[in-house]
C-alpha cells in the first residue's frame, strides 16, 4: 500500500480514559492510527489490549464513564472532534461504520432486518428519490441488494425476519449488510467471526475480503488472530495494555517481528509459530490499567527484559514502514 496518499483515517496521541470507582482506567494510552485508501488494517492483542476501545473512540461510541482525554482524530482531512454530534452521527454510518463484537445484542431485537437497514438509509442516503412511496421502494430495493450483497439467499422475504431468527453466521452478516448500507468508506471489523465456528469464520472473513475489493473501501479487522490478521491484512498493529507496541507491513511483522509481545504472540498460535520452535503461551497477565507505572508496560512478561526497561519506553521507527516499542531496537532516523 502506497504511503504517499492521504490517508482516510489519521488518528494521532490518542487518550481514552474510563473514570471507575476503582480509579481511573487509562484504556488507550497515546495510540497513533493511520489508515489510507482501499487497504486492511489488522490490529491484533490480548483481551482488554485497547483495541475496541480505539476505535469506538474513532466512531464517537465511547460512552460515561469513558471520555477522550486527549488526541486528534481526522478523517479525510477533518477534525472528527471537533464535529456536533448531528455532524458527527452523519458521518458514521454515511462515512465510516462499525460492526460490533455480538451480533445479537448489537443488532435491535424488537425490530425486523430490514426495518434497521431502511433506518439506515433513511438516515444518510443522500441518493434516495423525493416521495414516501418512492423513497421506501428505493430503500427496500437497496435493502435486498445489500442483504443480497452479503450473501443471503430469498433476501426480499428474509427482510421481515427479526434478528433471533438467523443463525449466529448470518446475523454477522446481516451487522455488516447493515454497515455497508450506504457504501462507507471505511468498515471497522471488530471481531467479526468471534462467536462462530471455523468454517463460517472462514466465510464472513472472506465476505469482507470480496466487499471490500468490490466497494473500493477501507477496513480495520480487530481480531485476537495473527492467523487472520496473515490472510486478509496489508498492514497490523499490535497493541498492548492499551498502546501500540509494533506495527507494520503484515508480512514483514509476522517473518521478522521486532517487539518481544509480538514474537510471544506469534508463538502462541499454531499456524505461524517460529519454524523449529514449540507453541508456548505469553506467560502473566496484562498488567491493570488503572495504577500504571511508567516502565515498559510488558516489563512483567518479558524474557528479555532489561533495566533500561524500567524507564518509559516511546516508539521508534525502524525503516521499511515498521515501528516498535522496545528499547532494545536501533532507532533508524530518517
Ligand atoms: N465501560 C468501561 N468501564 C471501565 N473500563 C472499561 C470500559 N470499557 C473498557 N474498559 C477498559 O478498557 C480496556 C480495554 O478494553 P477493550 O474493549 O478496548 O479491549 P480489547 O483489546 O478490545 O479486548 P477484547 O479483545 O476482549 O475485546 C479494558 O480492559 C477495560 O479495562
Amino acid at each position: 500500500m502506497t504511503t504517499t496518499a492521504s490517508p482516510l483515517l489519521q488518528v494521532q496521541g490518542l487518550r481514552t480514559v474510563f473514570d471507575t470507582r476503582a480509579g481511573r482506567v487509562f484504556a488507550v494510552d497515546g495510540v497513533d492510527v493511520t489508515v489510507n485508501p482501499g487497504e486492511c488494517l489488522g490490529v491484533v492483542g490480548e483481551s482488554g489490549s485497547g483495541k475496541s476501545v480505539t476505535f469506538s473512540s474513532v466512531m464517537g461510541l465511547v460512552r460515561a464513564p469513558g471520555r477522550i482525554e486527549s488526541g486528534s482524530i481526522r478523517f479525510e482531512g477533518r477534525d472528527l472532534r471537533a464535529l456536533s454530534p448531528p455532524d458527527m452521527r452523519k458521518i458514521r454510518g454515511r462515512d465510516m461504520a462499525m460492526t460490533m463484537q455480538d451480533a445479537l445484542t448489537a443488532l435491535n431485537p424488537a425490530l425486523t432486518v430490514g426495518e434497521q437497514i431502511l433506518e439506515v438509509l433513511f438516515a444518510h442516503d443522500e441518493t434516495l428519490p423525493e416521495g414516501r412511496m418512492a423513497r421506501r421502494r428505493a430503500a427496500r430495493a437497496k435493502a435486498v441488494e445489500m442483504l443480497e450483497l452479503v450473501g443471503i439467499a430469498s433476501a426480499g422475504d428474509r427482510l421481515q425476519y427479526y434478528p433471533h431468527e438467523f443463525s449466529g453466521g448470518m446475523r454477522q452478516r446481516i451487522m455488516i449488510a447493515i454497515a455497508l448500507a450506504c457504501r462507507p468508506k471505511l468498515l471497522i471489523a471488530d471481531e467479526p467471526t468471534t462467536a462462530l465456528d471455523v468454517t463460517i469464520q472462514a466465510q464472513v472473513l472472506e465476505l469482507i475480503a470480496d466487499i471490500r475489493v468490490r466497494l473500493g473501501m477501507s477496513v480495520v479487522l480487530i481480531t485476537h488472530d495473527l492467523g487472520v490478521v496473515s490472510e486478509y491484512c496489508d498492514r497490523v498493529m499490535v497493541m498492548y495494555a492499551g498502546q501500540v507496541v509494533e506495527e507494520g507491513p503484515t508480512a514483514s511483522v509476522i517473518q521478522n517481528p521486532q517487539h518481544p509481545y509480538t514474537r510471544g504472540l506469534l508463538q502462541s498460535i499454531p499456524r505461524l509459530s517460529l519454524r523449529g520452535q514449540k507453541i508456548k503461551p505469553i506467560e502473566g497477565q496484562v498488567p491493570d490499567l488503572i495504577d500504571l507505572p511508567p516502565q515498559c508496560r510488558f516489563y512483567s512478561r518479558c524474557s528479555e527484559r532489561l533495566d533500561a526497561c524500567m524507564n518509559r519506553i516511546d516508539m521508534r521507527e525502524l525503516g521499511e514502514l515498521r515501528r516498535a516499542r522496545c528499547i532494545r531496537l536501533p532507532e533508524v532516523k530518517a
